[in-house]
């Protein structure tokens, strides 16, 4: 039986293309999952094999929900990342007479879509209400399933093609160079091609009361010239002001150099968890 890859759905999402470009030549059926928690559940139940979801969005930051739930809930390896190219647009049902901008009382989507189109809703539909849903698509979707309705949702091109919708604006991000990466977990292995980047995702929990704690971390790896791409606080969710440190390093898991590194963060009392050592794929072009 072919393995099963879920993703963030219904059809339609930026996350379907991510998963559609990770799993080319690999033999698994795609499911949507209603959302991101719902997709690392069922991976981590091995309701299916693998997931995708988004990580972190080049104008919008991190998408928290995937990190925490990664870090606290799931113990689900990053097996691979892509970076997307993001472009938003303006949709609304087909319908006879093109409905005019000045009409739209609602607009729907995913918050990570809404707040990347921030200045172009407010500029141009500052009276219509803005509604949060779990995925682009569920928004492109609930806006054909009310063609009676003046709504809009904002999401991906593709959506035109699979729901009976019609553009209102097209590329409505506020800026050009938007990019979502998206993470493969699951518990198996999968045959990937190879990458000419590859990361390590880390997770550092330091000592309470330790001055310079954070830089004796980052000098573990500077005097190693170890190249970091990211660090980011998350709250430990225990007390206000309690941090993990989530670092992304720029190299594969190796036999010296990391577990050097690590060994020497865990001797000033800090602790480290693997979050995964996987390749880095970045796709030129979106639908
Ligand atoms: O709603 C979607 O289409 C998604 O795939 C989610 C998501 C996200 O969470 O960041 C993915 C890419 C875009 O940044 C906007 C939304």
């Amino acid at each position: 039986m072919e393995k099963k890859l879920a993703f963030l759905g219904p059809r339609g999402t930026f996350t379907e293309e991510a998963a559609r470009i990770l799993s080319l030549g690999q033999k698994l059926s795609i499911v949507p999952y209603p959302s991101i928690i719902e997709v690392l559940e069922a991976v981590s139940k091995k309701e299916v094999a693998y997931g995708v979801v988004p990580m972190e969005n080049s104008i919008e930051g991190t998408v928290n929900s995937t990190l925490d739930w990664l870090i606290h809930e799931v113990e689900l390896p990053i097996l691979a990342e892509l970076a997307l190219p993001i472009t938003q647009n303006l949709l609304v049902a087909k319908r006879e007479h093109p409905l005019p901008l000045s009409a739209i009382t609602r607009v729907l989507s995913h918050p990570q879509a809404i707040a990347q189109s921030h200045n172009f809703l407010r500029e141009n539909l500052p009276e219509a209400a803005i509604e949060t849903v779990n995925s682009t698509a569920l928004a492109a979707k609930m806006v054909s399933e009310h063609p009676e309705e003046p709504w809009a949702a904002v999401g991906t091109r593709l959506n035109v093609e699979i729901y009976p919708l019609a553009f209102a604006r097209e590329q409505i991000q506020d800026y050009s160079n938007n990019y979502t990466r998206f993470v493969l977990v699951g518990q198996d292995s999968l045959d990937l091609p190879v990458s000419r980047k590859e990361k390590t995702t880390i997770l550092v929990t330091l000592p309470e009361d330790f001055p310079g704690a954070l830089y004796q971390v980052l000098a573990a790896f500077a005097w190693r010239k170890v190249n970091l791409s990211r660090i980011e606080s998350r709250p430990t969710k225990k007390a206000l002001g309690n941090y993990y440190f989530v670092i992304d390093i720029d190299q594969k898991m190796d036999d010296v150099l990391l577990p050097g590194a690590f060994a020497e963060i865990e001797a000033i009392g800090c602790q480290v968890r693997q979050l995964g050592t996987y390749p880095f794929y970045m796709h030129q072009t979106n639908s």
